[in-house]
């Protein structure tokens, strides 16, 4: 079958047809865009006023959100048409995803936490520690943390688990959301350093949400997110 969804050299990793999303029913305003692509292994910083509509974009690509309309394509497969059983068991094999607050679970161990990951993927990896070790220290954590719970850490170090916990399944899109706000600004930029190398040495497709606009600068692509926005019906 012919390959719609790519450019002629690089496919895409993301691709947006016609998106529609309303929180409500009854809002007068939707949240449209016309068309978006990001090719594979590209990274992207995607930023925006308060209130702009970053994180409702990434929960729509995270399949948090389902769009009312349109078609949202991730790594060549209609993602948004998908049922949830399939989006979530797509979702888990192929994105990894961190949001602001991180979501780690507080009482688990590091270990248990990245493990959890791997278990709703599905993939059946039985060397989860020996990985889990490998991701830790590339993020520049010491492996004792393993088996501490999460909530014994540093929001910074929190910060770098939710990043290992989300690279575990060796995923080909990763999406980020704004997560370094809790930084001092050497360590903002350590993290961001790190995170765009690991990105590029492994081939990740990265959307990177932030308003802070002090991280463009570890970035090729840039986007703001309103640029993307169009009042519906209106041509493009
Ligand atoms: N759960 C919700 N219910 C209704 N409206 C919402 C909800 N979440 C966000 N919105 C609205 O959608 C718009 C976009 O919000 P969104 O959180 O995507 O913006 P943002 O750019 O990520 O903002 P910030 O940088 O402050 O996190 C805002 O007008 C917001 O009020």
């Amino acid at each position: 079958m012919p390959n719609t969804f790519s450019s002629a050299s690089t496919p895409f990793a993301i691709h947006i047809n016609q998106l529609n999303y309303k929180y409500h029913k009854a809002d007068k305003t939707s949240f449209y865009i016309p068309t978006w692509q990001v090719k594979q292994g590209e990274q992207v910083f995607l930023h925006g006023e308060s209130g702009s509509g970053k994180t409702t974009l990434l929960n729509l690509l995270a399949g948090v959100l389902t769009p009312q309309g349109g078609d949202i394509t991730l790594l060549e497969q209609a993602f948004s048409t998908l049922s949830s059983k399939k989006r979530d068991k797509f979702r888990a094999q192929n994105i990894g995803v961190v949001f602001q607050q991180f979501n780690l679970i507080p009482y688990l161990s590091v270990l248990k936490n990245i493990q959890l990951a791997s278990y709703f993927a599905k993939t059946g990896n039985t060397k989860i520690e020996q990985e889990a070790s490998a991701l830790l220290l590339a993020l520049k954590l010491p492996t004792t943390i393993l088996h501490k719970a999460a909530n014994t850490l540093s929001v910074g170090q929190q910060q770098r688990v939710a990043i290992a916990r989300a690279l575990i399944n060796k995923p080909k899109l990763l999406l980020v959301d704004e997560p370094t706000s809790a930084l001092d600004a050497a360590s903002r930029d350590a993290f961001m350093t790190l995170l765009i190398d690991l990105c590029k040495q492994h081939s990740i497709t990265l959307v990177f949400v932030s308003h802070d606009m002090h991280l463009q600068q570890f970035f090729e692509l840039s986007v703001d997110v309103t640029s993307l926005l169009k009042e519906e019906g209106s041509k493009c």
